[in-house]
C-alpha cells in the first residue's frame, strides 16, 4: 500500500439487527482527493460515513487510515484496534454533520477552541490565534463572541467546519452538509467546501447536490441498497451514467 492512500475501507459489512445495510463495500481515498458519495435515501451513505468515523462499528471488513488499522477483518469479522490506537486515528479525521452539532451554551470561538485545548491539550493562546484565523477564513470574524442560536444555519455550518479544521485533520467528512439549509444558504457552504478542495484538503462528502458533486469531486461513488453500483470520474457517473439505477436516480432528482 502506498502512503498516499489516506483512507481505505475493504469489504465493509454492517447490519442493524437482521438487516444488512452495507454489503461488502470498499472505497479508498488518496491524499488531496475529493470523493463524493451519492445515492437514494436509505442506500447506506450515512452508515458508511458513520463506520468510517468510528461512530458505528462495522461487522466485517478493514478500516485503515494512513496504514494504521482501526479495524482489521479476521475471518469475516471486523476486529477493532485498542482504545489508544483508535484515539490516535480519531485525530486524523474531522466530521461535519447535517445539523451542525455545535455546543449551544458555548460562544462561536469557544466551540472552535474546545477540542484542540481539551483533546490535544494545546496552549490557549496559540489555539485562540488559530481559531480566529479559521473564523476569518469562514467570513465569521465578527461572530466570535456570538452564540449558535444568534447565527443563521449557514453561519452555524461554517462554524462547525472551522471547528473540524481546528483539529488539523488529514481528512474531512461531510454528511449532507447543506441538507438542513435553505437554498440561498446552501451556496455559501458549497463555496467554503470548494475553497477547501482548491487547497487540496482531502474530503469525503455525502451530498444530494449533483452539480456541486460534479464540479468539486475527483471521484464519485453511487450507492444503492448498501452496495456501490457505479463509481468513477464525475463526468462519467453524473454526466454519462451507465447503470440503470444511477440513471433512474439522477432522473428523479432532476424532476424534483
Ligand atoms: N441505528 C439504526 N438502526 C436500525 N436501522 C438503521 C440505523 N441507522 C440506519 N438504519 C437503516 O439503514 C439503512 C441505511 O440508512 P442510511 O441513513 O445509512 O442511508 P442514507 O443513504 O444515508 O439515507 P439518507 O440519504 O436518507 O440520509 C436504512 O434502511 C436505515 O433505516
Amino acid at each position: 500500500m502506498t502512503m498516499s492512500k489516506l483512507l481505505e475501507i475493504n469489504h465493509c459489512r454492517k447490519q442493524f439487527g437482521s438487516t444488512e445495510v452495507l454489503t461488502d463495500l470498499s472505497i479508498s481515498v488518496e491524499e488531496g482527493q475529493v470523493l463524493s458519495i451519492i445515492g437514494p435515501s436509505g442506500s447506506g451513505k450515512s452508515t458508511l460515513l458513520r463506520c468510517a468515523t468510528l461512530l458505528e462499528t462495522m461487522d466485517g471488513g478493514d478500516l485503515i487510515y494512513l496504514g494504521n488499522y482501526a479495524a482489521r477483518d479476521v475471518n469475516g469479522k471486523a476486529v477493532y484496534a485498542t482504545p489508544a490506537e483508535l484515539q490516535k486515528i480519531r485525530g486524523m479525521f474531522g466530521l461535519v454533520f447535517q445539523n451542525f452539532n455545535l455546543f449551544p451554551h458555548y460562544s462561536v470561538l469557544k466551540n472552535v477552541m474546545e477540542a484542540p485545548m481539551l483533546v490535544q491539550k494545546r496552549q490557549e493562546k496559540e489555539v485562540r490565534e488559530e481559531a480566529m484565523a479559521l473564523l476569518e477564513q469562514m467570513g465569521l470574524s465578527d461572530k466570535a463572541d456570538a452564540y449558535p442560536y444568534q447565527l443563521s444555519g449557514g453561519q452555524q455550518q461554517r462554524v462547525s467546519i472551522a471547528r473540524a479544521l481546528a483539529m488539523n485533520p488529514k481528512i474531512l467528512f461531510f454528511d449532507e452538509p447543506t441538507s438542513a439549509l435553505d437554498p440561498e444558504l446552501t451556496g455559501e457552504i458549497l463555496k467554503v467546501i470548494r475553497k477547501l478542495a482548491e487547497k487540496k484538503m482531502t474530503m469525503v462528502i455525502v451530498t444530494h447536490e449533483m452539480s456541486f458533486a460534479r464540479d468539486v469531486s475527483d471521484w464519485v461513488v453511487f450507492m444503492n441498497g448498501g452496495v456501490i453500483v457505479e463509481q468513477g470520474d464525475p463526468r462519467d457517473v453524473i454526466d454519462n451514467p451507465t447503470h440503470e439505477r444511477t440513471i433512474q436516480f439522477l432522473r428523479r432528482l432532476q424532476e424534483k
